[in-house]
């Protein structure tokens, strides 16, 4: 980080003109930074975080974590998803998931919807706000939807058609923005090119995802500022996984960059079945701690929400992911 100052002199008067610099660890770009007074958290863990659990996890437990999270000031909690349930089984509960919910009147719960079929289904269970999710990498797009990038941005296109008919709003995914499991590095050009194809389409916001956290700050700062360069950074957020505990580094680099939003799941759960080895979201708790601790307004409550991730790592007999939820049951 550095700071800039300009000393002017004029008539026996110096002014100082002070800006703050932040330089991109990798490229050496400068660029200003504010850090923001609010971030806005987009809870995956329901969907995110479960999809990926081994045991069907019954609906009951589901409900009663998005219930929990609903009580904590998350704004956005991204439930379920309506995908085949033969590729991913522990979501074939969509339905009576999303009916079963106490919806919060301040809350917002989002659903994946891969194509027209996934999207009218969600409809018909009461989704009042839809995702979907495309692929920097072909490779990766073919294992985990089953086509290429251009066939989902047609299917995305249907689903966004359709969706703005009922003024259902949609967000979109990049996976992969960082790397990808089968095809390694990603040109930062092909993720600024999925996440245009997705603003212009009407996605009100383009999630960039590091599916299997192999980004760096210098990475991501790399690629954010190709992707910026097509989509305004106030419809970016950032979704970091952090198998290789990069991601509140990487986190910080996006905010640093002008990014306000940004995706986490409860006790860090998580991980996508068509991504091996990917581990975990970062944890709703630490990203929580970090910007509250850097005096960030979420509205969202920490000790409620490891309430919650207590509740889940309980009923899977699994040790939280977050090291701020270790942290906190250690000096309680
Ligand atoms: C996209 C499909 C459905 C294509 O799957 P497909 O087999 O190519 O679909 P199809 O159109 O050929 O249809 C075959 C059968 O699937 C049914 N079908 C068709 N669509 C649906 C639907 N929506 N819901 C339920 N059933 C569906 C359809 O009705 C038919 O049934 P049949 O006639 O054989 O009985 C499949 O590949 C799929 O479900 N993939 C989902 C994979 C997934 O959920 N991955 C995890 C989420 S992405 C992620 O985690 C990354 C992210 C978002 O978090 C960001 C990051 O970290 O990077």
């Amino acid at each position: 980080m550095s700071a800039l100052c300009i000393k002017l002199q004029l008539k026996g008067y110096q002014l100082f003109l002070h800006f703050n610099l932040q330089s991109c660890p990798k490229c050496l770009h400068l660029y200003s930074h504010e850090y923001p007074d609010f971030v806005k958290i987009v809870e995956v863990g329901p969907r995110d975080g479960l999809q990926n659990e081994k045991e069907i996890v019954p609906t009951g437990v589901k409900i009663q974590l998005i219930d929990m999270l609903s009580g904590t000031g998350l704004s956005v909690i991204e439930a379920t998803s309506f995908v085949s349930s033969k590729w991913v089984p522990q979501m074939s509960d969509h339905t009576e998931v999303l009916r079963g919910i106490q919806r919060a009147p301040n809350v917002r719960y989002p659903v994946l919807t891969p194509n027209m079929q996934g999207f009218q289904d969600a409809v018909a269970a009461g989704a009042t706000e839809v995702a979907v999710f495309g692929s920097a990498s072909e490779t990766f797009s073919r294992k985990n939807i089953n086509c290429s990038v251009d066939e989902s941005m047609l299917r995305f296109k249907e689903v966004i058609t359709l969706a703005k008919g009922q003024h259902i709003p949609v967000r979109g995914y990049v996976s992969c923005a960082l790397g990808c499991p089968h095809e390694g590095h990603i040109d930062p050009s092909k993720v600024a090119q999925v996440a245009k194809s997705l603003y212009e389409m009407g996605c009100y916001e383009i999630s960039l995802g590091d599916t299997i956290g192999v980004g760096t700050p210098g990475s991501m700062c790399e690629m954010m500022q190709t992707v910026m360069k097509e989509v305004p950074v106030s419809a970016l957020a950032v979704h970091c996984h952090d198998t290789y505990g990069q991601a509140l580094p990487n986190i910080l680099t996006a905010l640093q960059m002008g990014v306000r939003v940004v995706d986490s799941a409860v006790a860090g759960l998580g991980g996508c079945p068509y991504a091996q080895g990917s581990t975990g979201n970062v944890s709703t708790e630490d990203v929580l701690y970090m910007l509250h601790g850097m005096g960030i307004e979420t509205g969202v409550n920490l000790a409620k929400v490891v309430e919650a991730g207590d509740f889940i790592c309980n009923f899977l007999c699994r040790k939280t992911n977050s090291k701020v939820a270790q942290a906190s049951s250690k000096t309680l």
